[in-house]
Formats: C-alpha cells, structure tokens, sequence
C-alpha cells in the first residue's frame, strides 16, 4: 500500500491522486522522476530511489514527471502534468525540449552586476507564463553591490507587480528569503545563465556545502557526451529544487500567449490603437506608440515584445511543419505495415 503522505513531501497532490482508478489506488506505484539520463531515469517512490530503464513504450518524459509503475516496476503511464517548461530545441534542431515538469515556482535568478539584463528577465517570465508557473526573480550577489534597491527597482520597472527578492546566494540564510516558496511538496525550477549562482543558491539551500551532481555522461550516437545534469532535490525544510545548467540559449516557441501575459502592458496599451491589428510601428492612433512618446513605456521593452514575439513566430512555423512531417512520415509507416501484412496473408 503506498503511502501518500510521504509522497506528498516529493510533490504528490489530489491532481495526481485523481487521476487514479480506483484498481489503481492499491496495487499501482506512483514515482516522481528526479534525474534523466539517456538509457535511464532515476525515480523516487513512498520507499526509496532507483533506476528505471528508458523504454519504447515510454512517452517524452522529463525530470519532475509522475509516473505509474506495475509490482514488477514496469511502466504503465505518465500523469498528466499540471505545469511544463518547454522550449525550442537548442542549436538547429527543429524539436521540442523538455525542462521539467509539475513546477509550482520558477526563480529566475540574475546577478546585480554588469550581466544583469532586463530582456533576458522578460524571456525568462514569457517562459514561466507559457507553462503557467509562479516567476520570482531573484537577484544574487547582494554582497558586491552598495545598493540593492537599485537592481530592485530595475526589475520592478519590468511590472510593478513583480515578486523581487535581493540575497547573497553564499549565505545559507538565504533559505528564509525564499521560505515563501519552499513549501513541503512544492517544485522549484532556477532559470538563468551560466555563473548567475544557481548552483551556489542550490547548495546555501540544501544547507551544506555539497558539489551538486554533476549529469552522468553517456555516449551518444556520434560519439559525442551529451550531459543533461538535471536532478530534482529535495530540500531540508521542504520543497524541491530543480537546477537546470545549459539555459544559455533559450529559444521561445508555441509561448504566444506566454509573451502576451509577460507583456500585459503593452497588450493593455494595444487595446486603445486605432486599429485591431496595428503593428504599432507608425499607424495613425496607436496608443503604443503614443505612450512611448510620453515616456510611460520603456523602448527597449517594446522592442524586446516584438523581437519575442517574432521569433516566438519563427519557431513555431518551424515545429508545426516538422509535426507535420513527423505525422505523414507515421501514416505512411503505418501504411506500408497494414500494405506488407495484407501481401503476406495472401
Ligand atoms: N559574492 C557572491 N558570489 C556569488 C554569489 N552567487 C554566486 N556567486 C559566485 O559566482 C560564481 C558562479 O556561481 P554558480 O553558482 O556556479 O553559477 P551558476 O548559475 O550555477 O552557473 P552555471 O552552473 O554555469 O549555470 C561562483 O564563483 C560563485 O561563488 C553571491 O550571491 N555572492
Ligand atoms: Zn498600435
């Protein structure tokens, strides 16, 4: 019988729960993907952690999922998901990633120094919206700067209703700024660039100076190591922390209405031009451009809605023709199986 209370500390909530039959409420095991590898994925059950091997039956999965396995710790199923980061497939690749799965927070983690950078933080926060997670942004490196507020502000200028925290990611009492969120049971994903002290926070919160895992690297098909290094981490006073190296190049697709949410003012603003589908490059009557003009919106955001918005655009197309073409090349497959069995049964 499992026990769902010590499963609720890893995540486990009614969301889950009920997508259960009532078969399944005894004799099913419900496991949370902590570490993702190539041939394998490391889970935790109400009991312990262990290895499962990837196998075809086996949909997309991603560090965070729930998933049901039978006694003999075979899969049956993923949960459905309440919340999921995606984004475009680094380099050429015209597919989908996954980042992690049934997230309740997203800290998106800048340092108050010279790479601080507020169109970054608007990607990061279209991101978090398209996956309908909570964004807190947290400022790190609070020790080098004589004035936090500063930073502080700059963020806010983002959205004034914006939750900012300001902390030195060194000092393990940073736990107690970010308590809020750090509920037994909740997810936490750190979104940022490279040397910003995700890991350095992750390590203050789990209140020991202890090196993260580093991603097990296997071999791929080239030859070549591909590391993934994700792992969900359960912290002492409750929560999980998911650190996700290799966010450097994040690109937006299927996020539009992402983009839009992250950039409410702009589409507020949008609402008072002329015409349904003003550009607000230089109509007559554009409310957007009018309010930049009188100072009350920033260029350099405006600038960055488009440039997200385009390439949200861009990307998308992209993913939708290769859908397209991984669903004819599937019909035909099937096709040409149903064609060689009718031939053999001749
Ligand atoms: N003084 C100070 N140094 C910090 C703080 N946060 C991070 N650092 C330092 O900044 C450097 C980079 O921190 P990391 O934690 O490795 O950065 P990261 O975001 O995990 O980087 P990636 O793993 O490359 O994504 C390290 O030398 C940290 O010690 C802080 O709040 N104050
Ligand atoms: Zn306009």
């Amino acid at each position: 019988m499992t026990n769902f209370h010590i499963l609720a500390a890893m995540g486990w909530r009614p969301f889950f729960q009920q997508q259960l039959t009532l078969e399944e409420w005894d004799c099913v095991i419900p496991v949370r993907v902590t570490e993702q590898h190539k041939s394998q994925l490391t889970v935790v059950s109400d009991s312990h952690t262990f290895s499962l091997p990837v196998v075809p039956s086996m949909p997309a999965l991603v560090v965070g999922d729930w998933l049901l396995l039978n006694e003999q710790h075979q899969f049956l199923r993923l949960l459905e998901r309440y919340s999921c980061f995606k984004r475009k497939s680094a380099g050429t690749g015209n597919d989908w990633q996954l980042i992690a799965a049934n997230v309740d927070t997203a800290f998106i983690v800048c340092s108050m120094n010279e790479d601080f950078n507020p169109s970054r933080i608007e990607r990061y926060l279209a991101l978090a919206e398209a996956a309908e997670v909570e964004p807190v942004v947290v400022l790190t490196k609070a020790d080098l700067t004589e004035q936090p507020e500063q930073w502080i502000d700059n963020v806010r200028s983002i959205n004034k209703q914006l939750q900012v925290v300001a902390l030195n990611a060194l000092d393990s009492s940073c736990a107690d700024a970010l308590s809020d969120w750090l509920k037994p049971g909740s997810t936490v994903v750190m979104l940022g660039s490279s040397g910003v002290g995700k890991s350095t926070l992750a390590n203050s919160l789990l209140g020991e100076a202890r090196q993260l895992t580093q991603g097990i690297r296997e071999d791929d098909a080239k030859g070549r190591h591909t590391t993934t290094g994700r792992s969900l981490f359960p912290l002492p006073n409750g929560g999980l922390i998911l650190d996700t190296p290799g966010m450097r190049e994040l690109q937006l697709a299927d996020c539009h209405d992402g983009i839009v949410s992250a950039f409410a003012d702009i589409q507020q603003l949008a609402e008072g031009c002329r015409f349904a589908d003003c550009q607000h490059h230089s109509e007559p009557g554009c409310a957007v451009q009018a309010a930049l003009a009188q100072g009350e919106l920033d260029p350099r955001r405006l600038a960055n809605y488009k440039k997200l918005l385009k390439e949200d655009e861009l990307n998308s197309a992209t993913l939708a023709e290769k859908r397209a073409k991984d669903k004819a090349f599937t019909r035909f497959v099937n096709y040409s199986q149903k064609e060689s069995r009718k031939f053999k049964g001749r």
